[in-house]
């Protein structure tokens, strides 16, 4: 039987939402839907609400009022199988700190259950381009060498939403380039991407949708 487009739920859906720290409101009142099978750039200047949104989605922080859900499911109330759809990459994304690029892959690759956790880890290091100081452990590497290692992480997970925070921060030109072209692999897969950025050309060019936030309110771009 066909699913009509109705009974698809959006892949992301804010519901007047609002998270307040202290006594400063980072978002306010904010509702909006991304429709299934689309990507989102998230714009703002610095402070506007960008990381808060995200990590509201990704489940690390519960909004002070309204509701956030992601795939159809409640991310409070259904956090676990939230939890289990979403991947978040971002300046503090998780690595084992005391193991090599290739271990930390092997790590996730076994988590994952995969066949050969050794070749998956491999064709990953390779397809980020992460083939120097393969002994070396990640405490050592650059901050664009761990970026490219999180998405790494990311493209062996292919989680249904993948939320980008700032992917081309402390990347080189040929960096950005690189990461744009691993971007579009995980939307080729099937991943929706939620892209926070202030490289505005690039985030256009791999996201169909546009989500402007101004401290803390959505406002046109
Ligand atoms: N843990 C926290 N405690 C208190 N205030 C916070 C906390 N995290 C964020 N804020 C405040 O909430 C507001 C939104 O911050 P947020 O990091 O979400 O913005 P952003 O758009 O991601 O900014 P940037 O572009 O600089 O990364 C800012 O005023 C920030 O100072």
């Amino acid at each position: 039987m066909d699913a009509s487009p109705a009974a698809t739920p959006p892949a992301l859906a804010l519901h007047d939402v609002s998270k307040r720290y202290g006594r400063h409101w980072a978002l306010a009142r904010l509702t909006y839907a991304l429709p299934s099978r689309r990507s989102l750039l998230l714009t703002g200047h610095n402070g506007s609400g960008k990381t808060t949104l995200l990590r509201l989605v990704a489940t690390a922080l519960a909004p002070t009022a309204g509701r956030v859900e992601v795939l159809g499911r409640d991310a409070v109330a259904q956090r676990d199988a939230v939890r289990q759809e979403v991947a978040l990459l971002s300046h503090t994304s998780f690595l084992y700190e005391d193991l090599t690029a290739r271990q930390n892959l092997v790590v996730l690759a076994r988590l994952l259950g995969l066949a050969s956790p050794g070749d998956a880890a491999e064709a990953l290091l390779t397809r980020v381009g992460l083939t120097r100081r393969t002994q070396s452990p990640v405490r050592h590497f650059s901050a664009g060498m761990r970026k490219r290692l999180a998405i790494a992480r990311l493209l062996m997970k292919t989680p249904a939403l993948a939320l980008l925070d700032e992917p081309f921060g402390e990347l080189d030109p040929a960096g950005i380039q690189a990461m744009e072209g691993l971007i579009g692999e995980l939307k080729a897969s099937g991943t929706t991407v939620v892209l926070a950025t202030h490289l505005i050309d690039q985030g256009m060019a791999l996201c169909e949708e546009r989500l402007h936030l101004q401290e803390g309110r959505a406002v046109p771009a």
